[in-house]
């Protein structure tokens, strides 16, 4: 298996089934910009909503092929297994198909998710044991809060500029200290290394405040350009 993260926007997504699987697997869709069809003869209250909603389109049917020779990605979650099987025989080989009770004759699992912003663990066991899967979701939820989500944004924005305008040992050193737990914990600690990173970045480039891009003229800048980064301990 080789997990990916797939970017799903605007793309043909077809489930065939409308019981709490394949609304299990709707709602991770549902997070992405995919475009959803449902093709099942009944389908749970949820779904029925969600097609109100227009956050989908259910096709009030059995499955048929050409309900998905267009599709980048495929999720066969009927309960009859034949019906199941079937529809892998009937995709193509450059489609990605799931069968939810077969999934050997499919060609990619679903993992389970925590998303923490930017920051996303994927859990699989290999199709070993979901129930162990979703026991390790619950753990990472505890141990990872949701304090992640606005650090992570807080490494993306200084990777942006580190890139930038450092290189080598002293850009290493840089992305190095980032990962020190205070600039999880604290805040005032992420906004003082913003505010040197940017410092630096003008003072050594030469460059005034104002031709600075846009968004970076937000951040706070320090009157004097030579404090030093704040002094944190290892953790
Ligand atoms: C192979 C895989 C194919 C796929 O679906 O992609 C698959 C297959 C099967 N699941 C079955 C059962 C259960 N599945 C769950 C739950 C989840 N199953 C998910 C994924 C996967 N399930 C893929 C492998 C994931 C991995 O590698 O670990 C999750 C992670 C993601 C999601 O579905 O969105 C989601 C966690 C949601 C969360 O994050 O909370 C529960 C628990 C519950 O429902 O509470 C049970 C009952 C307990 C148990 O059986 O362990 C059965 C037997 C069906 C039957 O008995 O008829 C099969 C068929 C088989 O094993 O052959
Ligand atoms: N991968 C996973 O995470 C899990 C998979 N399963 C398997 O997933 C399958 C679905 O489970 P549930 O949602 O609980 O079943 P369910 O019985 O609640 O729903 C099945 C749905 O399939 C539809 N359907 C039946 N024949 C169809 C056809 N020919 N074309 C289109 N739709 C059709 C029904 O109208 C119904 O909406 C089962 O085979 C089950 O063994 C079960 C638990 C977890």
């Amino acid at each position: 298996m080789y997990p990916v993260h797939l970017n799903l926007t605007n793309k043909l997504v077809v489930i065939a089934g409308g019981g709490n699987v394949a609304l299990r697997k709707i709602q991770g869709l549902l997070k992405t910009e995919a475009d959803i069809t449902v093709v099942s003869p009944d389908a749970v209250l949820e779904i029925k909503q969600l097609q109100a909603q227009n956050k989908l389109r259910w096709i009030s049917r059995k499955i048929e092929a050409n309900d998905y020779t267009e599709a980048f990605l495929i999720v066969a979650a009927t309960n009859d297994h034949a019906v199941n099987a079937w529809i892998a025989t009937q995709a193509a080989d450059k489609q990605l198909i799931n069968v939810a009770d077969q999934p050997e004759l499919g060609n990619f699992i679903v993992p389970s998710l925590v998303r923490r912003g930017r920051l996303v663990f994927s859990v699989s066991t290999s199709g070993s044991s979901p129930a162990l899967t979703k026991k390790i979701k619950r753990k990472l939820e505890e141990t990872y809060n949701e304090d992640y989500e606005s650090y992570v944004d807080f490494l993306y924005e200084c990777r942006v500029l580190i890139k930038k305008f450092y290189n080598g040992q002293e850009k290493r050193n840089i992305l190095e200290e980032l990962t020190n737990e205070q600039f999880l914990h604290f805040k005032k600690f992420r906004e003082k290394f913003k505010t040197k990173l940017v410092n630096d970045a003008l003072k050594k480039h030469k460059l005034n405040k104002e031709s600075y891009p846009e968004r970076w003229r937000e951040w706070p800048c320090e009157t004097s350009a030579t404090s030093s980064f704040p002094k944190l301990k290892r953790c």
